[in-house]
């Protein structure tokens, strides 16, 4: 579904990721850990055509979307949910649903029955909400978009425990239906108990790409790339 191809994105004359290639089948959640400042939300900013992007290529079903054209992403499908949640901080959170909503599709999951917040906090602006409140919104929109892929920055900051619990069914649902999911996280532990596979970055480059059956086996492999030090 998802191809990037020796991708390098940066910040004005700085590259931060390098050279950097990764697949993402339909169906597949996918992982990407490394400790702060690797570069991981680089990654996913020179997916979506937010930052410089200096060379490679986005493809989407083998066809390349030209970069900084993070439209042409969306049209194909893709969503990213930024660390703000990229939620309408004026609208209500109804309106923020209503928005995102795709004409006529039905999607896998009730996003009302995972987050009852959606209803209790129908009328309230959603900036208003707090940052785990935001990332419910944020994901319900993603789902209701029909989204093809999504790619969701620092899942689980802000998020009480169960809330975690409830967002992981819900995109296993979602994801069991074809979407594909790409989870930036700073600890291992939800990577490793949910994910189907798992990437660990250091230096903006990929140096471990694993199923995450593999390391929930031996989890040292990608605990000891995560160790500051
Ligand atoms: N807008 C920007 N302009 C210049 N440099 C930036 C910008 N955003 C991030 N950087 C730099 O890029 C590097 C990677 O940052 P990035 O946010 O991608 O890392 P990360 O792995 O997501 O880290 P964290 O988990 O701390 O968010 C850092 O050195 C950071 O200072």
């Amino acid at each position: 579904m998802l191809e990037l191809h020796a991708l390098t994105g940066g910040y004005k004359d700085t590259r931060i990721v390098n050279d950097l290639s990764l697949r993402v089948e339909p169906g597949e959640i996918v992982g990407v850990l490394g400790r702060n400042g690797v570069g991981k939300t680089t990654l996913l900013k020179s997916l979506f055509g937010l930052c410089r992007v200096f060379s490679g290529e986005v493809r989407i079903d083998g066809v390349a979307v030209p970069s900084g054209r993070p439209e042409l992403l969306a049209r194909a499908g893709c969503t990213l949910m930024p660390d703000d949640r990229g939620v309408f901080a004026d609208l209500t959170v109804a309106e923020n649903l209503r928005l995102a909503a795709r004409r006529g599709y039905r999607p896998p999951v009730d996003v009302r029955a995972v987050y009852p917040l959606l209803d209790e906090r129908a009328d309230q602006a959603a900036g208003t909400l707090s940052g785990g409140q935001k990332q419910q919104v944020g994901l319900a929109r993603a789902v209701l978009a029909g989204s093809r892929l999504i790619a969701v920055d620092e899942f689980s900051q802000g998020l009480q425990p169960s809330v975690v619990d409830d967002s992981i069914a819900a995109l296993r649902t979602v994801a069991a239906s074809g979407v594909a999911v790409v989870l930036v996280e700073q600890g291992p532990e939800i990577p490793l108990r949910f994910c189907d596979r798992i990437v660990v970055m250091v230096k903006g480059g990929i140096v471990l790409d694993a199923p995450a059956a593999e390391l929930r086996a031996d989890p040292s492999r990608l605990t000891d790339l995560l160790v500051v030090g």
